[in-house]
C-alpha cells in the first residue's frame, strides 16, 4: 500500500541500508558465558540459535530462527552451553565470562518469594524500583527481571520513568503495561497498540505525556509520578494476576545523581507508589544513602538492595540516543518491519482544527509562587504549565501527545489526563493556514488538547 503524497510504496525495513552480504561464522559458549554484541542502525546483525539455550535480557532464543538486530546493544547469555551462528557485521563484539545473571537470577527468585507469599494472603506483590546513574543497566535488569516472571506465568505491570527512552510508546512519554506475553527478543519491551493494528501479541500501556528530557528539567515530573502511580494501583486493585505479581519502576539515571546527598525524585516516587524493594545499580554512594535513609522507616519498610552492574554496559552518546529515539518514533507510526508494518495515514488539517498546548519552561523562581493562584498556575510557579499556540513553522517535524483532555479543561486536567497516541506534523502552510498530518489512525484530527513538548526533538527524515 502506498500512502498519497509520500510515495511511500516500501515498508521502512525495506529501505533500511542492508550490509554487504558477509559469511556467517559460528560462535560457541560455554555455560555462564555471554556473547555480547554492538549493532549498527545501517548493517544488521543477525544471530540463530544452532543448539543448546540462549536468551537476550531474559528472553529465550527459539532454535534456529534468525534474530536481526539493528541500532542494538545487548548480549546472548546461556545458562548451559549454546552453539550460536552470527551472520553480518558487529561494530563490537566479545565474549564474557564474567556476568551479572546469576546475582539477577537470585533477585528473581526472592521476587518470586514475594509474590507466592502475596498470593497466599491475597496481598500485592514486590513493589520494586530500579535506580543508579545513566546506562548503569537499569532498564536491561526491567527486563530479565520481567522476562523471568513471564516465564513463571505471571503478569508483572512495568511502568517506565525515563522519558529518554520510551517503553510500548514513543520518548518523551511516561508508560505502563501489565505484561503477559513474552517479550520481543529483538525488540525488547514489543509493540503496542497505541500506534494502530499489529499482528503480534501486543500490550495496551497507560501513557502520559512529559515531553521533556530530563525528570530534574521541570515540574511536571511529581504530579504525572502521582498520577502514574493512581492509574497502576488503581488497575492492580481490579487485576489480581498482576497485583500478586507486582511491578517493576524503570527510571531515568538523572534522579540518581541528587542533590547534597537528597534525592527528591526518588523518595517521591517511593511514596507515591509505596515502593517497598529498590534495586541500586552502579553507585556505591546512592546506595549507601538509600539504605542510611530508608533504614529505620516508621511506615511500611524499604528494603535497598545493590546489585552489580553488569561489565556490558555500554555508555550510549547522544548520538546513538538520538538515532535510537528516531527509530522508536518510526516504528511507532510505521511498525519494526518484517510482519508488524503499520500504515499510518496523512491528511491534512486546518490551523483551527487543532488544540495545541505548549509546556512552558518551568521557572526556576519558585518565590514568585503567590498563594491563591489557582491550580493552572501553582506547578510552574507564577507561570501556567501550558501556552495555548497557534500553528507556526515551529511545529514542523514535532510530535503532538493527544490527550483525553478537552481543550477547555483546566490545564492540570490536560497534565493529568492520559495520552490517546500521537501525530506528526510534517508540514506546516502558513499561507494557507494548513497543516499535513501523519497520524496512527484514519479519520478526522481529534479535537483534544494535543500537548507539545520540547523532547523529543524534530524528527525530519520520519517521511523518508
Ligand atoms: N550484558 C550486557 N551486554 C551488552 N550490552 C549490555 C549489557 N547490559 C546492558 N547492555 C546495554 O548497555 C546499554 C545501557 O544499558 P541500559 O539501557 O540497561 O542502562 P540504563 O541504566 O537503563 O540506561 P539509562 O539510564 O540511559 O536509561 C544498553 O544499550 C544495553 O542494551
Amino acid at each position: 500500500m502506498s500512502l498519497p503524497g509520500l510515495n511511500l510504496a516500501t515498508t521502512p525495513s525495506q529501505t533500511q541500508v542492508t550490509a554487504a552480504p558477509t559469511s556467517a561464522h559460528k560462535q560457541e559458549l560455554a555455560a555462564n558465558t555471554e556473547y555480547r554484541f554492538e549493532a549498527s542502525f545501517t548493517h544488521p546483525l543477525t544471530i540463530k540459535l544452532l543448539s543448546g539455550t540462549a536468551e537476550i535480557f531474559g528472553s529465550e532464543l527459539g532454535p534456529l530462527t534468525p534474530y536481526t538486530f539493528r541500532g542494538t546493544k545487548a548480549a546472548v547469555y546461556t545458562w548451559n552451553g549454546c552453539s550460536l551462528e552470527i551472520e553480518g557485521t558487529a561494530e563490537s563484539e566479545y565474549v564474557a565470562e564474567e556476568t551479572t545473571m546469576m546475582n539477577y537470577a537470585n533477585a528473581h527468585f526472592a521476587l518470586e518469594g514475594m509474590r507466592d507469599e502475596a498470593a497466599k494472603n491475597n496481598d500485592s506483590g514486590p513493589r520494586v524500583l530500579i535506580v543508579g546513574p545513566e546506562n548503569s543497566g537499569k532498564t536491561s535488569l526491567a527486563k530479565v527481571l520481567t522476562s523471568y516472571a513471564l516465564k513463571m506465568d505471571r503478569q508483572p505491570m512495568v511502568v517506565n520513568l525515563d522519558p529518554r527512552e520510551g517503553m510500548l510508546s514513543p520518548p518523551g512519554s511516561f508508560s505502563a503495561a501489565a505484561l503477559s506475553s513474552i517479550l520481543d527478543v529483538e525488540k525488547g519491551w514489543g509493540s503496542s497498540p497505541i500506534s494502530g493494528p499489529s499482528p503480534v501479541p501486543v500490550k495496551m500501556p497507560i501513557v502520559y505525556h512529559y515531553g521533556m528530557s530530563s525528570p530534574e528539567e521541570g515540574k511536571l515530573f511529581k504530579p504525572l509520578v502521582t498520577r502514574m502511580a493512581l492509574a497502576v494501583t488503581s488497575r492492580l486493585e481490579k487485576d489480581v494476576a498482576s497485583r500478586h505479581a507486582g511491578f517493576i519502576i524503570d527510571t531515568s539515571g538523572a534522579i540518581s545523581h541528587g542533590k547534597g546527598g537528597i534525592y527528591e525524585n526518588i523518595d517521591h516516587i517511593i511514596a507515591e507508589f509505596s515502593v517497598n524493594l529498590v534495586f541500586v545499580l552502579g553507585s556505591e554512594r546512592l546506595n549507601s544513602d538509600l539504605t542510611r535513609k530508608y533504614a529505620n522507616r516508621k511506615e511500611e519498610p524499604v528494603v535497598v538492595i545493590k546489585l552489580d552492574k553488569s561489565g556490558g554496559c555500554v555508555d550510549r552518546d547522544e548520538a546513538y540516543m538520538k538515532k535510537l529515539r528516531q527509530s522508536q518514533i518510526k516504528s511507532y507510526f510505521f511498525g519494526d518491519g518484517g510482519e508488524n508494518v503499520l500504515y499510518p495515514t496523512l491528511t491534512f488539517a486546518d490551523f483551527t482544527d487543532l488544540n495545541i498546548f505548549q509546556i512552558q519552561q518551568a521557572s526556576n523562581d519558585t518565590s514568585a509562587f503567590r498563594p491563591g493562584d489557582d491550580d493552572d498556575e501553582d506547578v510552574y510557579g507564577s507561570r501556567p504549565i501550558y501556552e495555548k499556540m497557534t500553528p507556526t513553522t515551529l511545529l514542523q517535524n514535532t510530535l503532538l501527545a493527544v490527550t483525553t483532555a478537552s481543550p477547555n479543561d483546566r490545564q492540570d486536567v490536560i497534565r493529568d489526563s492520559s495520552i490517546k497516541g500521537y501525530i506528526f506534523i510534517a508540514e506546516v502552510d502558513e499561507a494557507k493556514q494548513k497543516l499535513r498530518v501523519l497520524s496512527p489512525q484514519p479519520g478526522r484530527m481529534p479535537s483534544n488538547a494535543m500537548v507539545m513538548g520540547s523532547f523529543p526533538e524534530d524528527v525530519p527524515g520520519l517521511l523518508e
